[in-house]
Order: C-alpha cells, then structure tokens, then sequence
C-alpha cells in the first residue's frame, strides 16, 4: 500500500484534525530573537507550518505524489520536523501507527471495492477542528457492480503513472 501512505500523508498534512497544540512554557525560552518568558502559554501550529510554502512547494494543493520515494524535488529543503501530524517529543501520540493503520485499511478497501459520488456539495472546515459541513454524503456503490460498465480496473494503490 505505498502509494495509500502518500494519500494519508498528504490528508494528515492539510487536514488535520489535529491543527495545533498547547503548550506551557515552563522556564524563559528564547526563540528566534523573541522571549518567552516562564508560564506562559504557547500555541505550537502544525497547521501553519504544514502550510507554510518555504517547507511544502504550492503548500496548498493537494499533491500526493510528494511524499513518493521522498521525492526531494517536490520538497523545498526543510528540516526534518516539519511534518507533524501527531505532535513530537514525549507527548508524541501513542495511537499514530494504530491510526495510520486503520486509514490506510480503510482508505484501501473503499477505493479497490466501492465507487462513488458526492450526494450534494460540502465543504471542509478548519475552525475550531478539521471537519466537512455536512459529513460529505455519498451514493456508495460496489465496485463488482460497476467495473464492467465505467471500465474501472484494480488501480487504486498504484500512483500517477499506472492511472493514465
Ligand atoms: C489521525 C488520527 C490521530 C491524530 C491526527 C492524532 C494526533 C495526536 C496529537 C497531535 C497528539 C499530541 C497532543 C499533544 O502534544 O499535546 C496526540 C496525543 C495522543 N493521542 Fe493521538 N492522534 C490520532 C489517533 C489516535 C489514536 C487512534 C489513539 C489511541 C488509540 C490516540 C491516542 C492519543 C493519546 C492517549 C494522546 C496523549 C499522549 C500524551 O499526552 O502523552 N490518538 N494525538
């Protein structure tokens, strides 16, 4: 499922549910010339950073193909933690790999078995969490029922080149 893990890469990058986190600084911290002093309450952006074009090139296009083979030419040079969908350090999510499984799984299944189309327009939101208006509806159908009259082979987890 190589290319499944682009597609969540690229999902946990510009739509997080996560967009932030809060942090407590507990000693004076100086960062880039500004001070932070003790006690204070910080606000740490994964979503700023994710969107922030000096580390994603065209940042807010959805292009999984970036993360294909590391391809470095689509990445502007940036240091490693720039990408951090589920936080960092001690408090670094225990259920990232549980979570990455269960996405990849899911994603897999819906696009290799089923077909579908949006029932009515939605619209992603980031504020106050990541979400669609109206849950995104879709007509569902199985893809056994399809595939011999829309021409739909076994492509889904393959990537650009065997899509065209
Ligand atoms: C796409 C799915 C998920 C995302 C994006 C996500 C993201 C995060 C992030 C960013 C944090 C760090 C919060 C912080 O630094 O304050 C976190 C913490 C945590 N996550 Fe997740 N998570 C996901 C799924 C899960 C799952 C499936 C589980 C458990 C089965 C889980 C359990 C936890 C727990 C217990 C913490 C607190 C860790 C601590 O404070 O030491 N998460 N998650």
């Amino acid at each position: 499922m190589a290319f499944t893990q682009c597609i969540v890469n690229e999902t946990l990058r510009l739509a997080n549910i996560i967009g932030a986190v809060f942090r407590r600084a507990t000693t004076d911290i100086d960062i880039k010339g500004y001070t932070i002093p003790k006690g204070w309450k910080v606000i740490a952006s994964f979503r700023a950073v994710h969107l922030n074009a000096e580390h994603f090139k065209e940042a807010r296009t959805f292009n999984p193909w970036r993360w294909q083979n590391n391809d470095k030419s689509e990445a502007v040079a940036s240091p490693v933690n720039v990408f951090t969908p589920f936080g960092g350090g001690p408090r670094l999510c225990p259920g990232y790999e549980l979570a990455r499984v269960v996405l990849s799984v899911f994603l897999h299944r819906m696009v290799t078995r089923f077909s579908w189309v949006p029932a009515e327009e939605d619209k992603v939101v980031f504020f106050p969490t990541t979400r669609t208006l109206k849950r995104y509806p879709i007509i569902l159908k199985r893809r056994e029922e399809t595939r011999s009259s829309i021409g739909i082979g076994n492509t889904a987890d393959t990537g650009r080149q065997k899509d065209n």
